[in-house]
């Protein structure tokens, strides 16, 4: 991801010094005058770093007294001061009050260049420690008040605090996972691992070798499988449906037997995990139509829950775009947005075929393609086309309107297609994932890129 550092300074002469020297080592920087115009940067989007000029000419607050505001708000963001010669004193104050560094002006390239990586490494340092700390409240966060959701919910408290191995069902995105990670987390094995394997993802090959590992490697070692890390906790199987049948023969013989063998090895390896699989396929289908055994499903459904359709809770949309804006402007810094009635109405009434996760990817598109103003409202005409119908802009006898609405929809090209570029680019020029990411489907993303001139 690239940087997104804040030049605060009142000469134009050291702030275009500074951003030269950063961006000639690749960084990314904004610059601003004084206390108001580096305020409005910083709601904007919270920079990873900021260099603060001590006495700022003409600014309502100084160098200082921003520290404080800055600080107080952002404590994880690293502020360097810069200081000017015979200020030193003041500098190492700053410091006192949670300042990061300073730099004394003159100042050498390399020196600047060396205190923003280190600064730069020391917030990312403080968000990981913050996602890690955050990552299981978040990630059991069950979000949803609609009668469906409130019958799920019971139904999870009730299996949970049992040993049972549970199968999840329910259409892709809706929160099979995060259902198995509630129910993990409820459970008496909560402080155990939660050990995830995605059976749609791995090759049959190597399907077996990471569930149960593998022994006598060329340097005489082992590796575990996804069975024994789960030991004492849950292992949660996701698409369990696309699991190859010589390796469904294999668990089958692992429930009946408890124990089981590393590929390549004799030893038996007993384990205490408790299994919940998931599949957004029909278990019924697939077991008549001979991809799956029905001794096995029976085996995992002990119980099995449903997970609803977003279509089917509709009531819960505007509480999950809350959440979503929340979540992604605190993990991205990205300015929270509000929702127009008029474009909740269409949020609320679409479809989603890829539920949930879906509908998040959208809500992180609309707080990237909704630009720099954090006070603007998105509205009906903001959404990408294949959510609401694109709001023709309003014909008036002048023409301005819809000039104006002309220029918008050119710039939502040009956010669209960027964002686009780089989700792609996210994922290696892979399409498909592409598209899954962004809750598309794949022959639906190709008519976008088309339309948008990209491929
Ligand atoms: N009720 C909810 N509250 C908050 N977040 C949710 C909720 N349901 C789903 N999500 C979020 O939506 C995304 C998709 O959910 P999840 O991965 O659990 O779906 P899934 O059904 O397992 O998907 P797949 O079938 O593709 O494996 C995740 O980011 C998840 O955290």
């Amino acid at each position: 991801m690239a940087t997104d550092i804040l030049i605060v300074d009142d000469e134009a002469d050291i702030r275009e010094l500074v951003a030269g020297i950063l961006q000639d080592e690749g960084h990314g920087t904004r610059t601003a005058r004084n206390s108001d115009e580096a305020m409005a940067e910083i709601a904007k989007r919270r920079p990873q770093l900021v260099f603060l000029d001590i006495w700022l000419q003409g600014s309502k607050l100084d160098g200082l007294e921003m520290l404080e505001i800055i600080h107080r708000d952002h404590p994880e963001i690293p502020i360097v001061m810069i200081s000017g010669h015979g200020n030193i004193e003041t500098a190492v104050a700053a410091i006192k009050n949670g300042a990061y560094d300073f730099i004394e002006k003159p100042f050498k390239a390399d020196r600047l260049v060396l205190i923003a990586q280190r600064a730069l490494e020391s917030f990312q340092l403080k968000r990981e420690i913050k996602d890690l700390k955050r990552g299981s409240g978040v990630a059991t966060r069950f979000v949803g008040k609609s009668t469906v959701m409130n019958q799920l919910r019971g139904a999870i408290d009730r299996v949970a605090p049992t040993n049972s191995r549970i199968l999840i069902v329910g259409p892709a995105g809706a929160g099979k996972e995060l259902a198995a990670r509630v129910i993990h987390a409820k459970s008496a094995r909560a402080k155990g691992p939660f050990v995830l394997i995605n059976a749609a993802a791995i090759t049959p090959e190597r399907m077996e070798e990471e569930l149960f590992g593998v022994e006598g490697l060329e340097n005489g070692s082992r590796k575990i499988g996804a069975l024994e890390e789960a030991h004492g906790g849950t292992l949660f199987i996701d698409e369990v449906a696309d699991m190859p049948r010589e390796t469904q023969n294999r668990i089958l013989r692992v429930l009946v037997e408890q124990t089981f063998t590393r590929v390549g090895g004799a030893t038996k390896v007993q384990v205490d995990v408790r299994l919940i699989s998931s599949s957004a396929r029909n278990m019924e289908e697939e077991i008549a139509a001979g991809r799956f055994r029905e001794d096995l499903f029976h085996r995992l459904a002990v119980v099995p829950v449903r997970v609803p359709a977003l279509s089917e809770r509709r009531d819960d949309i505007p509480e999950l775009i809350d959440f979503f804006l929340e979540q992604i402007s605190s993990a991205t810094g990205l300015a929270k947005r509000k929702i127009g009635e008029d474009a909740m109405a269409v949020l609320q009434s679409h479809d989603w075929p890829y539920n949930v996760r879906q509908l998040r990817n959208n809500v992180e598109r609309l707080m990237i393609l909704a630009g720099g103003d954090p006070e603007a409202v998105v509205t009906a005409s903001m959404l990408p086309s294949e959510i609401g119908t694109m709001v023709p802009p309003t014909p008036t006898g002048a023409g301005g309107e819809q000039l104006m609405g002309l220029a918008l929809r050119e710039a939502r090209e040009i956010f669209e297609r960027q964002y686009l570029l780089a989700q792609i680019s996210r994922f290696g020029g892979n399409i498909s994932r592409t598209a899954e990411f962004i809750g598309m489907e794949r022959s639906a993303l190709h008519r976008k890129l088309k339309a948008l001139g990209i491929g």
